[in-house]
């Protein structure tokens, strides 16, 4: 069908969490790893679009978000949202800015709004400045970011010398106003020549009034939270039919896998909260691997039950990330667990798994490029920002989670196994 609304994501989890709050409305969400070679074919009122684009040169970013639109607009999409991380993962010189303008030049729009707030992760915005849960973004733990540190909380500033035009703000008093008030505001501040306008929102509440404020938007962009509303707005109007094809869930075979690159502080409370459940583990050496390679790992997996779910994890604390990197290089040392992990992916499949948990959004495009995945249709939400996906890895029916580093409860792997049975 027609896709109504064509988005792009800046990195592989964030395009399922934003692909998983579109289809709580039931309606089918498709999500692409990365630009389809070939045009459009069986296309999804949403369609998504995962980039690798988050911490690329500019240059890069810019162009494969361009070649992204263009793909999107030939599936027959008028309306664009551009979706990057609820913590505005960025720099001086970007990717989020410019590539915003970029879209807009290219859509020929002259007003965008930036609006990363998600209030069910705890990611809300008052006056410009972005919270994670009650610390101000510059004092939470993305102030140390090894590639995207947060050392400013207030989107305006950071958004200002990403761009070339003027930088505005919608605040949350505007907001509380309702939809109408928050149109006239922006409206107002185009009439200034204000092309960038952050909006504040502390609750769904507001993303529901933003929402149907800028649903006319030809290009909206923010985290997933805000475009959440968009289907139920676009099925009220009739923009979308209501006999849209829905979201459907494949029968699957048994056999599940485990797969943590992600070493974030949840992700490492994730993995131990799973070993008490008695499932089997194993955990990867950066050093050992780089002096004898993976041959050990794979051992032990050929060995295991796949009905017991197993967990291979580089998971570790941040001390000990930091003496392998030293030893072996921070890009050299996520490699090289990233390709481990991606190889054992494709082991478990080969040995019957078809069901893939993988934490860390790096770790998730290794495995996923790995098992040849590059379309997938969005299923039930997880926790919040996370759901099952399904696709086709060598002609086997899979199911798939990418879990952001962040993202989940403690007890998120078995939350999501669960999840699945109950399918
Ligand atoms: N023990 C380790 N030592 C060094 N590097 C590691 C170790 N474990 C994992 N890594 C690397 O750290 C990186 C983690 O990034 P990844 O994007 O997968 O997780 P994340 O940053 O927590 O997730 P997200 O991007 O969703 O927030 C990967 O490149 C991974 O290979
Ligand atoms: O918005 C978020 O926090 C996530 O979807 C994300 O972008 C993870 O990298």
């Amino acid at each position: 069908m027609t896709t109504v609304l064509g988005c792009i994501a800046d990195d592989f989890t964030g395009a399922t969490d934003l692909a998983g709050l579109l289809a709580r409305s039931g309606v089918r969400v498709s999500l692409r790893m990365g630009v389809p070679s070939e045009p459009p074919g069986d296309t999804a009122a949403f369609e998504v679009i995962a980039l690798k684009s988050r911490t690329a040169p500019v240059k890069d970013a810019v162009a494969e978000t361009r070649q992204a639109l263009k793909w999107l607009q030939a599936a027959g999409a008028k309306r664009f949202f551009w979706k990057y991380c609820s913590t505005f993962d960025s720099t001086a010189t970007g990717n989020i800015g410019p590539v915003a303008e970029a879209l807009m030049d290219d859509l020929g729009c002259d007003q965008t709004i930036y609006c990363p707030a998600f209030p069910e992760n705890g990611r809300s915005i008052f006056m410009g400045n972005l919270f994670v849960g009650q610390q101000p973004l510059a004092e939470s733990p993305m102030k140390d970011h090894p590639l995207t540190p947060m050392q400013d909380s207030n989107l305006m500033r950071l958004l200002t010398p990403q761009v070339t035009r003027p930088v505005g703000l919608a605040d949350r008093l505007t907001v509380a106003r309702g939809a109408q008030a928050l149109r006239a505001d922006l409206a107002a501040q185009k009439a200034q020549g204000t092309a960038h306008v952050v909006v504040d929102a502390v609750a769904n509440s507001d993303l529901e009034i933003i929402a149907e404020a800028c649903r006319d938007m030809v290009l909206m962009t923010g985290g997933s939270a805000v475009a959440m509303p968009l289907p139920a707005l676009y099925l009220a109007d009739g923009t979308l039919s209501a006999d849209a094809p829905k979201a459907v869930t494949p029968t699957l075979e048994a056999g599940s896998i485990l797969l943590s690159g992600s070493c974030s502080a949840m992700t490492n409370k994730q993995v131990a909260q799973y070993q008490t459940t008695g499932a089997p583990s194993y955990q990867l050496d950066p050093l050992t691997l780089a002096n004898s390679g993976p041959q050990t790992v794979l051992e032990w997996l050929s060995k295991q039950d796949l009905s017991q779910a197993p967990l291979i994890y580089a998971t570790a604390s941040p001390d000990s990330v930091k003496a392998a990197q030293a030893k072996l290089g921070v890009a050299e040392a996520g490699e090289l667990i990233e390709s481990v992990l991606a190889a054992c992916a494709v082991a478990a499949r080969d040995a019957g798994a078809r069901r893939f948990i993988a934490a860390g959004g790096e770790t998730s495009g290794a495995i996923t490029k790995a098992l040849g995945v590059t379309q997938l249709d969005i299923g039930a939400e997880i926790a919040p920002g996370v759901p099952w996906c399904y696709a086709i890895s060598n002609s086997h029916q899979i199911a798939l989670t990418l879990k952001s580093g962040n993202f989940g409860t403690e007890t998120f792997f078995a939350d999501a196994l669960a999840k699945l049975e109950a399918a």
